[in-house]
């Protein structure tokens, strides 16, 4: 019996800043038990997972956000500063409990303020329940976290993002494999011209940046574990001479296809099955690359180490190239191979009950401020969070008055810059019925300067959602867009890219009583207001945990006994 069988892991978690050279130089990363990047979480299909979460940082809150896991029946859970609870304060400690329901490749992050890009993010994987099985075979495992890294720090970034005049935050440093990587030289820098060799790394024995070696066994097939928590960067991984079957995606299943490379953008997760069947005799790379901006930052590499070769000796043939930055008819064909396995749940064959259209434009505010916003409206976050706050009914806690619009009007010119960037910051807090069928509409469009329009990959809370198509230019709803949506074997996800003046259709069912995130998972453009709330069936949440919800003026009417005592 599976509930049987199922158990509660406890882990006792300090969250602090420590210094860190994930790249080989010297900086201040937020990492959780001495460990950059964090624990790692294994667990089996149906285990509670236990978190004593203290904050070791000296003055400012944290929180985590256990990213794909849905947090049925516990949204307080979901780790969303302002959104699902209080951010913990110094020397406090919060405790998440949550059931991890679905095997899957998985990870959690930070998500106050811009905390993921510091650093605080660590893996979560979640087997087979005993008794299940994978649809596919393997013989051993290997987990690649990437994420990018900057060297300035995230308090001057924010800064940076939210003055007038606006500076951005640029292209990363680096990229890192598993929290490593290597600033200002190349482990193979005899292929790469003008770039030093990264002797000192690996000489001077510094653990932080030591290259990452993944030693495998010839003839046998491997699960890689791919997911991407970069701030910025949307990436594209290749293994010299390997091809790679993608099984996995966002936690759900996918119906197998192989290729050369795959596209990871921030906030995916992927499993590839990888068979050692190359010369025994070299090791490969392992290469990981930036798509869809103009590259300003090098390759992270690893080395494939078929064993028993030694892991020092480099591959003898130059890392894999990442394909071009913006050949996006490429980004393209990739994604749109992904589709839902046999076996997956397919969505509500009926339309759908309401469909909301967002549009994705940069804009400005005041003059100078640059912002995001979603049907003209940048979202800013209030200081009551949101589960207790309309739990409680306290709707003088929403940032703004009026409930945002369900569509931007046909006739917006996605091909231009907005004809007015004047844009205004609001709480985009969307209500929805209890078990409707939710269909979004997730448009792109030019960004501020002209020909330009940028990929954002958006990830959604509390749900998977099935990816219904994608399409180039402006939605024609009922024109025939709507007509033409995948509702055979769409793939089940928790984040979906547009790319640059596309749009993306999505599906989920508000089935899972809470407030949920849904933003751009770029940090500094969710830093920027692009995002919006779903608030779904709030009256239907039972009890909040008092730490949850005390703080702001939620704790200020707990205190006068509205809704229990403290
Ligand atoms: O939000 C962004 O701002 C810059 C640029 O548009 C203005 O400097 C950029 O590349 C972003 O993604």
């Amino acid at each position: 019996e599976c509930a049987a069988a199922a158990k509660a892991r406890h882990f006792r978690w300090e969250v602090s800043n420590m210094f860190w050279s994930p790249d080989c130089e010297e900086k201040v990363v937020i990492g959780i038990n001495g460990q950059f990047p964090g624990p790692t979480i294994r667990a089996k299909a149906g285990d509670t997972i236990v978190v004593h979460l203290k904050n070791g940082l000296h003055t400012e809150g944290v929180v985590i956000h256990w990213h794909g896991i849905r947090q049925i029946g516990t949204p307080w859970a979901d780790g969303t500063a302002s959104i699902s609870q209080c951010a913990i304060n110094p020397e406090e400690t919060f405790t998440y409990r949550f059931v991890v329901d679905k095997p899957g490749t998985y990870f959690y992050h930070g998500h106050y303020g811009m905390q993921r890009a510091a650093g605080l993010y660590g893996s979560l994987i979640v087997d087979v329940a005993d008794g299940d099985e994978e649809p596919f075979k393997y013989d051993g495992e290997i987990n690649l976290l990437l994420s990018d890294w900057y060297h300035e720090s995230i308090y001057t970034q924010m800064v940076g993002l939210s003055s007038n005049p606006f500076r951005w935050i640029g292209e990363p440093q680096s990229l890192l494999i598993n929290g490593r990587g290597q600033f200002n030289c190349s482990l193979a820098a005899a292929h790469t011209p003008g770039a030093k060799q990264c002797a000192a790394a690996g000489a001077a024995g510094n653990r932080h940046c030591a290259p990452v070696i993944l030693p495998v066994l010839p003839n046998k097939t491997y699960r890689l574990r791919v997911a991407s928590t970069t701030s910025l960067a949307s990436l594209n991984l290749a293994v010299g001479n390997h091809k790679l079957t993608v099984v996995e995606a966002d936690g759900n299943y996918v119906e197998p296809f192989a290729v050369d490379d795959i596209d990871i953008y921030s906030g995916d997760s992927y499993s590839v099955l990888l068979t050692t069947d190359q010369d025994t005799s070299a090791n490969y790379w392992v290469s990981v690359g930036v798509r869809g901006r103009q590259p300003r930052t090098a390759p992270a590499l690893a080395v494939l180490n078929y064993r028993p070769n030694r892991a020092s000796r480099l591959p003898a043939a130059a890392p894999p190239a990442t394909p071009a930055w913006d050949d996006f008819a490429r980004s393209k064909a990739f994604t749109y191979r992904i589709l839902g396995r046999a076996g997956v749940t397919p969505p509500p064959p009926a339309t759908s009950d309401r469909r909301i259209e967002l549009l994705n434009t940069q804009n400005r505010m005041g003059g100078g401020h640059v912002k995001w916003s979603i049907n003209n409206v940048s979202m800013v976050l209030p200081a009551t969070p949101y589960l207790g706050s309309l739990k409680m009914g306290l709707r003088s806690a929403l940032p703004s008055a009026a409930r945002p619009s369900d569509t931007f009007g046909r006739g917006y010119d996605v091909t231009r810059p907005p004809a007015n960037p004047n844009t205004t910051v609001g709480d985009n807090v969307y209500v929805l019925a209890h078990n409707a069928t939710v269909d979004v509409v997730l448009q792109n469009a030019n960004a501020l300067a002209r020909n330009v329009s940028e990929v954002h990959p958006w990830h959604l809370h509390g749900h998977d959602f099935w990816v219904l198509g994608y399409g180039d230019g402006a939605f024609r709803g009922d024109a025939g867009d709507a007509a033409a949506l995948n509702l055979r074997n769409p793939p089940l996800r928790n984040t979906a890219v547009i790319f640059p003046y596309g749009w993306t259709a999505i599906r989920f069912v508000a089935d899972n009583p809470g407030v949920w995130a849904f933003h751009c998972h770029i940090e500094p453009h969710l830093h920027m207001g692009m995002g919006v709330i779903f608030a779904e069936a709030v009256d239907r949440v039972s009890e909040l945990p008092k730490a949850a919800v005390s703080c702001g003026a939620t704790a200020t009417a707990l205190m006068a006994g509205a809704g229990g005592h403290v």
